[in-house]
C-alpha cells in the first residue's frame, strides 16, 4: 500500500545570489516518524525548512507538505505546528499573553493555553515577561506555539539548543509519544549525539543530500556512531557554504 508522504522534496535548489545553499535536494519523510534534518552550519538546513513553510522561494524544484504546498494546505497553521527562530514572540509580551494571541489567531481555548505551558514547564513562569526568559525558556515557549493545536506535523528548527538536560530528555519523550500517536517530527539539529537517541530517520545536508533512510540503517543498527558515519558522508570540513 502507498502511503502519502507527510513531507516530501522534490529536486530543490535555492540560490541566494553567487550562494548556492541547496541544490537539488529530494527526500519524503513518513507518518508517524521522528526525523533529524542534519547538517553542519551554512549546509542549508534552515533554508530547506523555510521553504517547506512557504517561507523563502525555491529557485528550482518543490516542496510539499501533507501533499500540498504549505500555501495551500487548508488549516496548515493548525495542522503543522512550528519552531523556528523567525517566529519568536515580541519579547515586552508575557508568555501566557504570547501563546493566547496564537490561541485566538487559531480558534482555539484559553484552557489549552495553560495546558500546553504545563505540559513545557512553563507554567509558573508565564506571567512574566519573555524578554527576561532564558534561551531554554524561550525555546520551550517556542515549543509550547508549535504544539498548541495539536498538529499533525511538528517542524522544528534547533529545537533543543538552549535546553538543559531535563528540558532534553523531557523533549525526546515527547517526541517520542507525539510519534506512537502517528504524528510526525521533522527537526533540525547539529547535536548529533543527541539526535541519535531521538530519531528514527535521517536526512543529511551539505547543500545537496547526503543520506536521506533510517538511521539504524545508516548505522549498521547501532554498532556503528552516527557522528561516524555523519563525516564520512558530509565530508571533512569546517562548517560554512561553498560559492557555487
Ligand atoms: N537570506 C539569505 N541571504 C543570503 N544568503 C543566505 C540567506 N539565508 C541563508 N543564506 C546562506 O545559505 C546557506 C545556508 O544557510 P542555512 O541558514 O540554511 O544553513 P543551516 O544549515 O540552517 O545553518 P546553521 O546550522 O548555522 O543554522 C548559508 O551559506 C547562508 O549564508
Amino acid at each position: 500500500m502507498s502511503e502519502v508522504p507527510v513531507v516530501e522534496f522534490h529536486a530543490v535548489s535555492k540560490r541566494f545570489g553567487p550562494v548556492s545553499a541547496v541544490e537539488d535536494l529530494s527526500f519524503t519523510v513518513r507518518p508517524g516518524r521522528v526525523v533529524g534534518l542534519l547538517g553542519r552550519n551554512g549546509a542549508g538546513k534552515t533554508t530547506s525548512l523555510r521553504m517547506l513553510l512557504g517561507l523563502t522561494r525555491p529557485t528550482a524544484g518543490s516542496a510539499t507538505v501533507l501533499g500540498h504546498s504549505y500555501g495551500d494546505l487548508p488549516h496548515a497553521a493548525r495542522r503543522v505546528g512550528v519552531s523556528m527562530d523567525a517566529i519568536g514572540p515580541t519579547p515586552g509580551t508575557t508568555g501566557r499573553r504570547d501563546l493566547l494571541v496564537w490561541a485566538r489567531t487559531l480558534g482555539l481555548s484559553t484552557a489549552r493555553v495553560d495546558e500546553v505551558l504545563d505540559l513545557v514547564g512553563l507554567a509558573d513562569s508565564a506571567g512574566r515577561k519573555v524578554k527576561g526568559y532564558s534561551t531554554g525558556m524561550k525555546q520551550r515557549l517556542s515549543l509550547a506555539t508549535a504544539l498548541l493545536a495539536d498538529p499533525e506535523l511538528l517542524v522544528l528548527d534547533e529545537p533543543v539548543n538552549g535546553l538543559d538536560p531535563d528540558g532534553i530528555r523531557w523533549l525526546r519523550g515527547l517526541l517520542r509519544s507525539l510519534a506512537v500517536e502517528g504524528r510526525t517530527v521533522l527537526l533540525s539539529s547539529h547535536l548529533l549525539a543527541e539526535v541519535e537517541q531521538t530519531v528514527d530517520d535521517v536526512v543529511i545536508l551539505q547543500r545537496t543530500l547526503r543520506y536521506a533512510g533510517e538511521l539504524s540503517a545508516l548505522t549498521s543498527g547501532g554498532t556503528e556512531r552516527l557522528e561516524d558515519r555523519f563525516f564520512e558522508l558530509a565530508g571533512a570540513g569546517s562548517g560554512g557554504n561553498t560559492h557555487a
